[in-house]
């Protein structure tokens, strides 16, 4: 049997953290200012907590500093419309990340919406994604843009394939499937009322699995010699994608972990620098 080539996002993660913290350092020397991310936690869910703790951590090996801004979990969305004003508002801060879920209570699109374009590092925005959809510069959501540096990195142009995007969430799917739309593939997405998945994944030159569903995918679905993309991110680090069986059909496909996952903060680390770098006028 035929092995598909793996895609190594652990390496290409390193060199853009690294070209990033050469830019952030360079940045700093020039201005006398180092590029600032604003980290936004309401409550204390314990996976937020672990991951805005993992993306401070990799701001501050960069030369990035970070800003934490703790807030607890009875805020009210008012409350925090006018945090992230302020934050947006403040010449200090560069790039502003608002962590989700918040809670229930909370309207998460009027937060989002309270994050200045310029600051919107993490691609949550209406605007953000109106610039993402039509291939127009500005900030992408992270982990969408990542997945677009692995396709090219190994040489994958999306152009006239079929693609097939599994998952349709906000900051994941749906933005995965827009990108790739705007490079020009034909995009199908699926979602909990799809019916017949596997006949529709058959179908797919290059599959984006974001679902939250471990090893939903599976091998005979794989059309050989198909990109297979698993963005999924299941606990005890499985993803969305039976790699065994699937590494078997596909002709290239990214391992859990050492794919996706670290192209996340990656892109967080880059599209703060750049928006720093606007913003101080270099
Ligand atoms: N850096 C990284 O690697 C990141 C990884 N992730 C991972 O990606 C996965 C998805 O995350 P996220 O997008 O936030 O998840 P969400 O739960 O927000 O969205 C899941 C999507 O999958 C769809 N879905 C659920 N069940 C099925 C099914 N049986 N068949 C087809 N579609 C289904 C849902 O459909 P519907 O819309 O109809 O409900 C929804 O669109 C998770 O494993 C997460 O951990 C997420 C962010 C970053
Ligand atoms: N409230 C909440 N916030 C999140 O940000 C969130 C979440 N829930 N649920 C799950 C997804 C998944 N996600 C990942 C981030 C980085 C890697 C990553 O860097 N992974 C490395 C390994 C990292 C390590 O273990 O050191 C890899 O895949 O090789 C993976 C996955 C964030 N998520």
């Amino acid at each position: 049997m035929s092995q598909a080539r793996l895609i190594d996002g652990t390496s290409l993660a390193r060199r853009i953290v690294a070209d990033t913290a050469e830019r952030a350092a360079d940045l700093t020397e020039r201005t006398g200012t180092a590029p600032c991310l604003a980290t936004v936690l309401v409550g204390e869910d314990p996976a937020s907590v672990t991951y805005v703790r993992m993306k401070r951590n990799r701001c501050r090996k960069a030369g990035i500093e970070s800003r934490q801004v703790e807030l607890p979990a009875d805020t009210t969305t008012e409350e925090l419309v006018g945090a992230l004003r302020s934050l947006s508002d403040d010449p200090g801060v560069h790039g502003i990340l608002l962590q989700h879920p918040m809670g229930e209570h909370i309207d998460e699109r009027a937060a989002f919406e309270a994050i200045a374009p310029e600051k919107d590092v993490d691609g949550v925005t209406f605007a953000s994604f109106a610039t993402m959809s039509f291939g127009l510069p500005g900030f992408v959501s992270c982990t969408p843009g990542g997945i677009m540096r692995l396709l090219d990195e190994y040489g994958v142009d999306p152009s006239g394939k079929r693609a097939v995007v599994v998952g349709r969430s906000a900051i994941l799917g749906k933005p995965a499937g827009m990108l790739l739309l705007a490079r020009d593939a034909t995009v199908t997405y699926c979602h909990s009322r799809t019916r017949d998945l596997s006949s529709v994944v058959r179908e797919a030159d290059l599959v984006v699995a974001a679902v939250g569903r471990p090893r939903l995918i599976r091998g005979e679905d794989i059309k050989p010699g198909a990109v297979v993309i698993d963005a999924g991110y299941n606990p005890g680090n499985v993803g969305d994608v039976d790699f065994d069986s699937a590494v078997e059909r596909a002709g290239l496909i990214t391992p859990v972990p050492g794919g996706v996952g670290p192209m996340t903060i990656a892109t967080l680390l880059e599209q703060t620098v750049a928006a720093a770098a606007r913003q101080l006028g270099v």
